[in-house]
């Protein structure tokens, strides 16, 4: 056997295995298996065997890229998103991209991607663009700019009609490994099980991750299609044993599961979950309460049970999304610019009206106003209220009659441009502080900048002062002591932001050369200068909130964003606020829409699996039935009624 294979896990055995028949294969397995230890075992040794091979290892979870970047570190091994790594191998060939999308667009069948709803698309369509096709965070597809929807369809027209470029990417990575490959889209795991198949090129192609939890709507679910003993075929190798949790969250996954598989701890003494050889008990609760209070679920834990929600690293608190969040951690008026601007829906209703009804007016000298002036003008009933503001919108603008004059003074043209979605504001990274810049970043240039600021004032406090030099204009101005004085005040004068709003404290960073404005910036404030005015008068402090949440400092996740991490104590906070997608009660009595259903009981034991030693759900006012099947699945003692 080849050095260092046998100290690896059976498993891992089993993939190389896998790999010197040449065969692509699938590593499954219930949460804590180990999936995410086993994908760097394999970089390892892969890297360690081949040292002329390049590797290519996507990934969707901070955890994972921690963990890779923790335990492996080498030139050959390319971490990115699949994304990332789609634009960068296909990005040179801007011929094929001109001429796919073109082809696309003039496709009637694949709405995604349209230029023209009534003229077909020249092929010389793009020849005049400057830059070529372009991949950003918005999509303009009549300048050539697609985004992330986008990107996935037109890879996969270019690498289904061009065989070459699999020959290009198998030449360059002789291995792919897809981490969480069930949240991947059917698009891409075509491209790499389907395409690459027209290239008679070897590479081997690996992907980890569990079906069950498959948590995006846009994620293939998982890979049976595929699966199968033939040699052209994916080869699975199951993963049993469990090294995260304690017994009882292992027992309450089992019965949560509804594919059959039944994990049992790891014989492994070493394993995370063992004490002394045994695996360890933990807690498992159902807390319930007819007042809903958060702050007493909390207390409860913290009396009884030693719970320290302020260590943001051994305890979280898991909530369904991030404006369930956003008053608690502290950034809500940022959260509602971004997410609940009535002004801006009611603006993308005056937008629908005009592109549905084909309106030809020039509005380019119009002010929004006038914009809505014209419309209404001479129009009565439903034909009125279609070019009306809705009652949530003007509530919404009854209560921001200041903002609403404003937003009526913009340009029309200008104003209708403006992009705005919670995930230029919460967009989290997956990759380090210089990476902030990437393109797959969805996070505006305005929210960039002042991460910036932020991410420099943390590291002069966390006293990383070559980092801090490096990122700053100070390299060039600390050249004597009473420099360093003058710097040590301004940081200390920029840190105590106190009530600061963000445009003074940019104003502040600028001057004092910790975070230059730049063009990008100056063209932020130029082109969305309606959302600068909203953001630049809130407090910086609040800003340092979100900053702290999206760092993971809070005991604050979502439950989405929770996937792939682990924690010593986990409260789930099921919230039956309504939602379309997502009803608790049900998961509970196993009813109502079976595709509803599926989606709560994975999200559901996501949430359930992260915990390491304690597990607490907490469920507002319970119905009776559910109280039985908690009992049923918790143990009659733990669940708990602390009104
Ligand atoms: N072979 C091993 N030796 C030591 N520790 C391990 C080993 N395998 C896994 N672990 C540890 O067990 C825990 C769970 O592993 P990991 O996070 O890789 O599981 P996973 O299958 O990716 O889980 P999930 O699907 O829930 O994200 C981690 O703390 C990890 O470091």
């Amino acid at each position: 056997m080849v050095e260092g294979r046998l100290s690896l896990e059976s498993e891992v055995q089993e993939i190389f295995q896998s790999i010197d028949e040449g065969r692509n294969f699938l590593l499954s397995g219930g949460a804590g298996s180990g999936k995410t230890y086993s994908l760097v075992s394999v970089i390892r040794q892969v890297l360690a065997e081949n040292p002329t091979s390049k590797v290519a290892c996507m990934t969707y979870t901070n955890s994972a890229v921690k963990e890779i970047e923790e335990r492996v570190n080498h030139k050959n091994l390319n971490v990115s998103t699949i994304h990332d790594f789609l634009w960068d191998n296909i990005k040179h060939f801007q011929k094929e991209l001109k001429e796919t999308i073109i082809s696309l667009a003039n496709n009637e069948e694949i709405s995604k991607i349209s230029i023209d709803d009534i003229n077909t698309i020249p092929y010389s369509f793009f020849d005049i663009l400057p830059e070529g096709i372009q991949y950003k965070e918005f999509v303009r597809l009549r300048e050539g700019i697609i985004s992330h929807d986008e990107l996935l369809i037109v890879a996969n027209y270019l690498f289904e009609k061009y065989p070459k470029l699999s020959s290009i990417v198998k030449d360059k990575y002789k291995f792919i490994f897809i981490d969480e490959y069930q949240d991947t889209s059917k698009e891409v795991v075509d491209i790499f099980l389907t395409h690459f198949k027209k290239s008679e090129r070897k590479n081997v192609m690996g992907f980890f991750g569990d079906a069950m939890q498959s948590i995006y709507e846009t994620g293939i679910g998982n890979l049976d299609e595929y699966k199968g003993d033939e040699a052209d075929t994916v080869n699975e190798i199951p993963k049993k044993q469990n090294r995260r949790n304690p017994q009882l969250v292992i027992n309450l996954a089992n019965k949560l599961r509804k594919d059959g598989i039944i994990q049992e701890p790891s014989n492994d003494p070493n394993a995370p979950n063992m004490l002394e050889g045994i695996v360890k008990q933990g807690n498992v609760l159902f807390l319930h309460s007819n007042d809903g209070s958060i702050s007493n679920v909390e207390r409860y834990l913290k009396e009884n049970y030693d719970w320290d929600f302020d260590n943001s690293k051994e305890t979280k608190e898991l909530n369904l999304t991030h404006n369930l969040i956003a008053g608690k951690a502290g950034f809500r008026t940022l959260m509602d610019i971004y997410d609940k601007d009535h002004i801006i829906s009611f603006r993308d209703r005056i937008k629908k009206f005009i592109k549905e009804n084909s309106i030809t007016n020039d509005f380019s000298e119009n002010t929004f106003g006038e914009v809505i002036q014209i419309l209404q003008a001479g129009k009565i009933d439903r034909e009125l209220s279609a070019v009306s503001a809705t009652n949530t919108m003007q509530a919404f603008i009854d209560i921001n009659a200041e903002l609403y004059e404003y937003s009526k003074s913009l340009n029309y043209s200008e104003f209708s441009k403006i992009y705005v979605d919670k995930d230029q504001l919460l967009d989290d990274k997956k990759k380090d502080e210089k990476d902030d810049n990437k393109k797959g970043s969805k996070r505006d240039n305005l929210i960039k900048h002042l991460f910036k600021i932020q991410t420099n004032i943390s590291l002069y406090t966390n006293k990383r002062y070559n980092e801090f030099l490096r990122a700053t204009d100070y390299r060039y101005k600390i050249t004597s002591i009473a420099n360093k004085r003058t710097l040590k005040e301004n940081i200390d004068n920029l840190i105590h932001v106190g009530d600061k709003t963000i445009d003074e404290v940019i104003i502040d960073a600028d001057e004092k050369g910790i975070s230059l404005i730049d063009d990008k910036l100056i063209d932020f404030k130029e082109e969305k200068e309606y959302l600068y005015n909203r953001v630049k008068n809130v407090k910086f402090s609040e800003f340092q909130k979100l900053y702290e949440y999206l760092e993971g400092k809070t005991p604050f996740s979502t439950q989405h964003k929770t996937k792939g991490a682990e924690f010593d104590n986990v409260l789930v906070i099921l919230d039956n606020g309504g939602w379309n997608n997502y009803n608790f009660g049900n998961l509970f009595l196993e009813t109502g829409s079976s595709t509803v259903l599926d989606r709560t009981q994975k999200i559901f034991y996501v949430c359930c699996t992260r915990a390491k030693e304690n597990l607490a759900v907490f469920y507002h006012n319970p119905e009776a039935q559910v109280i039985d099947k908690a009992k049923e699945w918790f143990g009659e003692m733990n669940v708990i009624d602390i009104s």
